[in-house]
């Protein structure tokens, strides 16, 4: 029996012999390559935790003492230790795994994660909570040199490095390596500290005093850290007893080192090194494609696609980046920590004074866009509609409210797929069309999203155009840089009795829904200014009014319809299809669509379904 296989529990795992532990990470990691090979899913990441994540369920007493994974796309070896692993082939499926930790998933994920920069301050408050109700236990912060870089992780870092009760340990986790390669003065800090003579020293006497008095050790890496090397770590200035640089990968390292810590009181804070994709040679020489990945063989690795696929949206962003960048120099594009999802590499390679990774940074890269702005250059922040999220009092408090001329490129907009509830980009039309100044676009089709990039790009002030993940329905793309009227809509089929307003990616699956029930079906195009002419025209010629859109419901594209229609005084049915008021698990994105009813299918039965009873025209349109 494989040593893996006797590990259901990470207290299986806590009754190995330590000679057993290098034996087990090589079994993990292969374990973890064939799995996600076979699924798909954040391999990179996972296959530089699997040390770390051995060490820590070890070493401490979980799931009593808390661990907090920051992003959690890298809890794929703590998912198996803790009981999943029979189920890792449903990882990132319908009703299967969820690809990030998750509190109702299992007793081990103390904390959901998927945005990064959370661990710290979650953590911190773990610890917080167990003094309070005196109760002894350790929280632990995961958290990954990228996601260090956000402001969220230093407000916590902020906060615990004066809570000198708290048992908070935070590991950071120094791959050296964001999704793309990091950025920022951080990064350099960081490297700085891993170049120096300390962390071959650290590594030394780690080994060296195996298995002497643990706490000896401890003060031992303590007057490294403090004195040998760098006088003072930017982290012990903000409070924290730092330990480290130490290899991640090598358990005889991290076991003494966690061990030694584990006794220590107050907020420590471990420097691991790591290397992303470790032990899987391609993985390791190119950890973005394998940052995530869908299925694959790993003997060959990822291959190219042999048949020219369907032009992504985001593909769709990029060429137009470099097209309106060739045309107009104000142009400047920035991007937090997302060059490749959001299709900006051969921007930066053609314009690499034009272009800016703030790292992950969403409301600094929304207030630096406002800044550049008010210099009259033009900024592009191109953003998942998720993570805007996190920038929405820069958006509303230095763009918005300041008129300034912003255009935001929403990728990600409405479901994800395999990513599930924590990246699906559900609330972006609820929450941007209620913000004065804003024009808000959805767009229907690859030249459709074109268009309104140059729209959004041309319009004086804050726009904002939102996209679906993947391709769209294979529009032929017009070259030319042409704009649309703004605040207008089209009708895209002539019907009668019902019309039906279709936003953005619900255009096309409308019109199959219209053919079906010889509806009229209009491309509204703009949720802000929405055509309210047309709304009404509609509703003159119509006896029922139907909204569609891939976003929520409440407070969304058809809230705005229905809104509209009050103010005009129009008494109508108005049946509003959208994302339902509860949060969407991962899963196929055409099947995740077709479970809430957005699909054609599901469109026309909604639609029927809502109007049939009593409403004689129906009768007429089903006949
Ligand atoms: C708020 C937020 N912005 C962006 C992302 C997208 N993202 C996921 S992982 C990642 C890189 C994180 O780097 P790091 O923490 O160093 O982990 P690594 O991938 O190196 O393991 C990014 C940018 C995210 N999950 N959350
Ligand atoms: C963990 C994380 O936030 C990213 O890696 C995300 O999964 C990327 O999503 P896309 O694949 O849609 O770019
Ligand atoms: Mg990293």
């Amino acid at each position: 029996m494989k040593l893996l296989e006797t590990i259901n529990d990470p207290a299986d795992l806590r009754q190995l012999p330590r000679t057993q532990l290098t034996p087990l990470a090589t079994e993990l990691r292969q374990f973890l390559l064939d799995s996600v090979s076979k699924t798909g899913g954040h391999l990179s990441s996972n296959l530089g935790t699997v040390e770390l994540t051995i060490a820590l369920h070890y070493v401490f007493n979980t799931p009593h003492d808390r661990i907090v994974w920051d992003v959690g796309h890298q809890t794929y070896s703590h998912k198996i230790l803790t009981g999943r692993r029979e189920r890792m082939p449903t990882l990132r499926q319908l009703n299967g795994l969820s690809g990030f930790p998750k509190r109702d998933e299992s007793i081990y994920d103390t904390f959901g994660t998927a945005h990064s920069s959370t661990s710290i301050s979650a953590a911190l408050g773990m610890a917080k909570a167990a003094k309070l109700k005196g109760e002894d236990r350790h929280a632990i912060a995961v958290i990954g040199d990228g996601s260090m870089t956000a402001g969220m992780a230093f407000e916590a870092l902020n906060n615990a490095g004066v809570e000198e009760d708290c048992n908070l340990l935070v590991v950071l986790n120094d791959n050296d390596m964001s999704i793309s390669p990091p950025v920022g003065a951080l990064n350099r800090y960081l490297a700085r500290l891993m170049s120096g003579q300390f962390y071959a020293a650290a590594k030394t006497v780690g080994k060296s005093v195996l298995p002497g008095p643990v706490l000896d050790l401890a003060r031992k890496l303590e007057e490294h850290a403090k004195g040998m090397v760098v006088p003072a770590t930017m982290f012990e200035e903000f409070g924290f007893n730092y330990i480290g640089p130490i290899d991640g990968h090598d358990l005889d390292s991290l076991i003494p080192t966690l061990e030694n810590i584990k006794k220590l009181k107050g907020p420590q804070f471990l420097h691991v090194v790591t290397k992303k994709g470790q032990g899987y040679k391609l993985a390791e020489a190119e950890p973005i494609l394998y940052h995530g990945t869908g299925k694959f063989n790993p003997t060959e690795g990822i291959k190219p696609a042999s048949a020219p696929s369907k032009i992504t949206y985001t593909e769709v962003f990029g060429n137009w980046l470099c097209d309106m960048a060739a045309v107009d120099k104000r142009l400047v594009g920035i991007t937090p920590a997302m060059r490749e999802g959001s299709g900006m590499v051969r921007f930066h390679q053609q314009y690499p004074e034009r272009y800016f990774d703030v790292g992950i940074a969403e409301q600094h890269s929304v207030t630096f866009g406002a800044g550049i702005a008010t210099e009259g250059l033009k900024p592009v922040v191109a953003i998942y509609s998720t993570f805007l999220q996190r920038a929405y009092d820069q958006l509303i408090h230095d763009v918005a409210l300041q008129n300034l001329d912003v255009t935001f490129a929403l990728d990600r907009a409405g479901l994800v797929g395999a990513d599930g509830a924590t990246h699906a980009g559900n609330y972006d039309l609820a929450y941007l069309r209620c913000i004065p100044n804003m024009v808000v676009m959805a767009a229907s089709d690859e030249n459709e999203c074109r268009q309104m990039l140059t729209t959004g790009y041309h319009y004086p002030g804050p726009a904002a155009i939102r996209y679906p993940r993947g391709a769209g329905i294979g529009a032929a793309i017009q070259p030319e840089l042409s704009s649309i009227e703004i605040g207008k809509g089209v009708v895209r089929r002539e019907g009668k009795g019902i019309a039906i307003l279709a936003f953005g990616s619900m255009v096309a699956p409308s019109i199959a829904a219209g053919d079906e029930l010889n509806a009229t079906v209009a491309n509204m195009r703009f949720v802000k200014p929405l055509d309210v002419e047309l709304v009404k025209r509609l509703a003159k010629e119509h006896d029922y009014l139907v909204t569609v859109e891939e976003g929520c419901v409440m407070g969304g594209a058809g809230a705005a319809v229905m809104e509209a229609l009050a103010a005009e005084g129009i008494a109508k049915p108005v049946l509003n299809l959208g994302l339902p008021d509860k949060f969407i698990d991962q899963g196929d994105p055409a099947a995740l669509l077709a479970s809430v009813g957005l699909d054609a299918k599901g469109i026309a039965a909604s639609i029927r379904a809502r109007f049939a009873a009593g409403e004689p025209r129906l009768v007429v349109i089903n006949s």
